[in-house]
């Protein structure tokens, strides 16, 4: 999978790209990041990339040339003519919520290039020609897109085949489900007093599997319930449900 990222502050991308997992993912080539200065495509001596809003109101715009320049140059197409295996995303506070489907989603698909915005927007223009989609990662403003690349980017890339050694990545699928994940613990069993549950203990796995998932519709309840509501519960999964509310006190 090839990344192309582009920004003003690429080197926000050094650290989190390549440490861990990321960066042993692309030590493999399982996934290569590239991120572009968007200043290097800038057509003015001082190099600016943004100038004042038409229309009036507070703050500076990105300007449509560098991203145009550097759109055509990186997918080596004309404006607006793009590769069907690549799709462009933009990283905004108006973009549709990311979530772990969008993840699955973005991680079949071979090449993405992401937009990240500073100041107080880009120039529409380059959303009507260039963007495929526009993704927030919540309802919060940050002072640019990157971070939020970066979160994307990081939800993408475990999922690709390699990136976590595949017993655990598999593990997540069969789990998760919709569900919010169940309690962990590790040695040692006493820790200030504090107690593993007996059954994690026990080596009954049957036992261990439906503590687990009785602790995870435990705390799906409590803290995500709205996450229950459209899930069709099948008949052990209503046995165990019964036997968390009440266990909840409900
Ligand atoms: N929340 C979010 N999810 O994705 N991105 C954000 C976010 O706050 N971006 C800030 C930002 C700031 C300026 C420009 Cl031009 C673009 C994006």
């Amino acid at each position: 999978m090839k990344i192309d990222v582009l920004t003003i502050f690429p080197d926000m991308f050094k650290g989190p790209m390549e440490t861990s997992i990321i960066g042993r993912a692309q030590g493999k080539g399982i996934v290569s990041i590239q991120t572009h200065d968007v200043r290097d495509y800038t057509d003015n001596k001082h190099r600016r990339v943004d100038d004042t809003p038409f229309g009036g109101g507070a703050g500076m715009v990105m300007m449509a040339q560098p991203f145009f320049d550097a759109l055509e140059k990186i997918l080596d197409a004309k404006a607006g003519e793009k590769a069907p295996d690549t799709r462009v995303v933009l990283l905004t506070p108006q973009g549709k919520t990311f979530d772990q489907a969008k993840a699955r989603e973005l991680s079949q698909i071979p090449r993405l290039v992401m937009l990240c915005g500073r100041y107080e927007g880009i120039d529409d223009r380059v959303r009507q020609v260039w963007v495929d989609e526009e993704l927030s990662i919540g309802d919060y403003v940050l002072t640019g897109g990157e971070l939020a690349a970066m979160v994307i980017i990081d939800a993408v890339v475990r999922l690709l085949p390699g990136a976590l050694g595949d017993e655990s990545s598999a593990e997540e699928e069969s789990f998760s489900d919709g569900l919010l994940e169940y309690p962990q613990f590790t040695k040692p069993a006493q820790f200030r007093g504090l107690e593993v549950p007996p059954v994690l203990l026990s080596g009954h796995h049957a036992s261990i599997r439906r503590w687990r998932r009785k602790e995870s519709l435990k705390r799906t309840y409590q803290v995500r319930p709205e996450l229950l509501k459209e899930r069709n519960f099948d008949f052990d999964d209503q046995v165990l449900m019964a036997e968390a509310l009440q266990e909840l006190g409900h």
